[in-house]
């Protein structure tokens, strides 16, 4: 049973729902109407986590709602999430069932897939795990050909690789990205591509530099980069950096400097109001940034960065909060007018929406 009733039926009503919703929260904003880009109405998710929940001798994938946290919900269908993870659940979870070594104190399982067709699984325990666990967890690697990552107290152990690469097709090109287990990665695929397409078509012909905050893995560094000379990529994460540099090469871009800053940190550079070591290789005065690039956490932008922002020509925002979207582009009215708009499902059966705005200088 799933934890949330998923009706493929409803999706369209529900999307209007949600943009309607957009249309009227934006509205005092003057924005145009939105491109409206939906998702697949099942098999869209590219990440599923679930506890195991241990009853006599069996094992099952197990969720909490949020209005009893306490009652698990024993899952054995989840149709939201990707072909590969919903065909992989129920065979490691009988293999599971099946080898105590594997079985004993496994508290969560992690699915990672790409639209490439490569699958992560991430087992997480509440005990030590030994050479016993790692021969066992080999054998399962291979069976269900997957990559697999062992965790417990400051244990990590990683059978092959901690990642996993993506592959897809956007706008002639072939992009490939390396997609570290436990750094962030985009969970709609589907969509995620189309948020890709969408800020290149807004991009094309913008020219001059690009300053990009909150890279992570380089996901629309690299799709943007041809578009412009040359691109400053910052983010702070160090595992979504490393993972960012990987896919620089791989895509063979090299017109983009990429370094490890919060945005607060890349604010107080820019406003030359603060040095860093890590910046001593670039030259800040060669760079004619015509656009800034954000996709923020959840909180959106912080006040230093809001006032880097407002000095730009352009702003393109891809943001997955429409709330805190709103308070930004509140903040930066005085300077810049939305352009463009649009929606993305990547959380379909959520209130939740993704959604771009293009901002322009007044
Ligand atoms: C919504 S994700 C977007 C990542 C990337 N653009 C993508 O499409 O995969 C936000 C990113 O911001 C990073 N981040 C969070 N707080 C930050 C901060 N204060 N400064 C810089 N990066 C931050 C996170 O590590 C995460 O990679």
């Amino acid at each position: 049973m799933p934890l949330t009733r998923i009706d493929p039926v409803q999706y369209p009503s529900l999307l209007a729902e949600k943009v309607s919703q957009f249309k009227r929260d934006f509205a005092p904003f003057g924005v145009p109407e939105p491109a409206v880009f939906r998702s697949a109405a099942l098999h869209y998710r590219l990440r599923a986590e679930f506890r195991m929940w241990h009853e006599g001798d069996r094992v099952d994938y197990a969720m909490f709602a949020a209005a009893d946290p306490k009652q698990p919900v024993v899952i054995d269908d989840f149709p939201v999430a990707v072909e590969s993870i919903c065909t992989a659940m129920p065979r490691l979870r009988e293999l599971l069932q099946g080898n105590e070594v594997l079985k004993r104190s496994l508290f969560q399982v992690e699915f990672l897939a790409t639209l490439s067709g490569e699958l992560m699984i991430g087992l997480i325990y509440h005990r030590p795990l030994d050479e016993r666990w790692e021969a066992a967890a080999r054998e399962l690697a291979a069976k269900l050909g997957v990559q697999l990552i062992g965790r417990s107290r400051k244990q990590k152990i990683v059978l092959d690789r901690d990642w996993v690469l993506e592959q897809f097709d956007l706008n002639g090109r072939s992009l490939r990205y390396k997609q570290v287990e436990g750094s962030f990665t985009q969970p709609n695929g589907g969509v995620n591509r189309q948020m890709l397409g969408w800020a290149c078509e807004q991009a094309a012909g913008l020219g001059g530099d690009l300053l990009e905050l909150y890279c992570g893995n380089g996901n629309f560094t690299i799709a943007l980069a041809p578009l412009f000379g040359r691109v400053l990529a910052t983010e702070v994460s160090k595992s979504s950096v490393n993972a960012a540099h990987y896919n620089l090469e791989a895509n063979g871009i090299d017109n983009v400097a990429m370094v490890r800053m919060s945005s607060d940190e890349i604010s107080g550079a820019l406003a030359r109001t603060r040095e860093f070591r890590r910046m001593q290789d670039i030259d800040l005065d060669s760079y004619r940034f015509s656009t800034l690039f954000v996709d923020p956490p959840r909180s959106g932008l912080d006040a230093p960065t809001l006032a880097l922002a407002a000095g730009f020509e352009r702003i393109l925002y891809i943001s997955c909060n429409p709330q805190t979207l709103q308070e930004n582009v509140a903040a930066l009215q005085s300077t810049h007018a939305v352009s463009a708009a649009a929606v993305f499902d990547q959380f379909p059966y959520t209130h939740h929406l993704e959604c771009g705005l293009l901002l322009t200088r007044r």
